[in-house]
């Protein structure tokens, strides 16, 4: 889709869920006048005049590809689904907010295998880090309540996110890896970088002050 100068409102692919109330509130702090009346709406697109800005609400995984596509100049999305997604954008700053981390995950006291199938909502991660560690596994792509797959003997691991560890406990599961820690970036569309870099970089300034701040 063709842009120009001329599109100056900011359109921004909000994820909608847990990391929607945390970058919310970043944005409320670096001054930005969100209206809290939307935090719990149903609408798809937000319009925020105070700030020139549009927020497109989302499903989290979508945010690269709507970003990818220009549909939207800039979005928000976990680290884990920007690598998982691997999509043409740049990745311009930390938020550090939806803090977890990505994990592989077992039944304690499990005995390795020749060819382990391993459980997981992010099997191009997965693949990769099995790949790269020179083991050969079987991925399985699984949706969501990926703590199962072990406990019903669908998987013998599961590569999942971990943030309190309250799921693996409550399911009798251990974290054997780390993958590496995940927080939530904000990325922009290539040519929406340039077109509308003025309004990108004042955001940008403004939310790493406040990151800065928060410590
Ligand atoms: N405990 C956690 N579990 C999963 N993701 C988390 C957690 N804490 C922070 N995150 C971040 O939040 C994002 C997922 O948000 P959310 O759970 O709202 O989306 P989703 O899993 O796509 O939603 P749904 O459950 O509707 O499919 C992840 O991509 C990750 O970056
Ligand atoms: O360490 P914790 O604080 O327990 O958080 C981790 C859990 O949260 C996420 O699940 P989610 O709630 O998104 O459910 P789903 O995977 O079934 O969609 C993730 O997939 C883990 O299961």
């Amino acid at each position: 889709m063709e842009k120009t100068a001329g599109d100056s409102v900011l359109k921004v692919a909000m994820p909608k869920g847990r990391i929607y109330k945390q970058a919310s509130k970043l944005f409320r702090e670096a001054g930005l006048l969100i209206p809290e009346d939307f935090d719990d709406s149903r609408k798809l697109i937000i319009p925020v005049p105070e700030a020139n800005m549009e927020f497109i609400m989302a499903k989290p995984v979508d945010v690269p590809t709507y970003v990818e596509y220009g549909v939207a100049d800039i979005g928000i999305v976990g680290k884990d689904v920007l690598m998982e997604e691997n999509k043409d954008v740049y990745e311009l700053i930390d938020l550090g907010i939806a803090r977890c981390r990505m994990s592989v995950i077992g039944l304690p006291g499990w005995k390795p295998v020749m060819y382990p199938r391993v459980a997981t909502k992010y099997p191009s991660v997965a693949s990769q880090y099995f790949r790269e560690g020179g083991q050969q596994v079987e991925v399985i792509k699984l949706n969501g309540s990926i703590e199962l797959a072990p406990l019903i003997g669908l998987a013998d691991r599961i590569v999942d996110m971990v943030e309190t560890g309250q799921t693996l406990k409550e399911n009798g599961l251990v974290e054997m890896e780390t993958l590496f820690q995940v927080t939530s970036r904000l990325i922009a569309n290539r040519v929406s970088y340039r077109l509308k870099n003025q309004a990108i970089q004042e955001l940008c300034d403004r939310l790493g002050q406040r990151i800065a701040a928060r410590g």
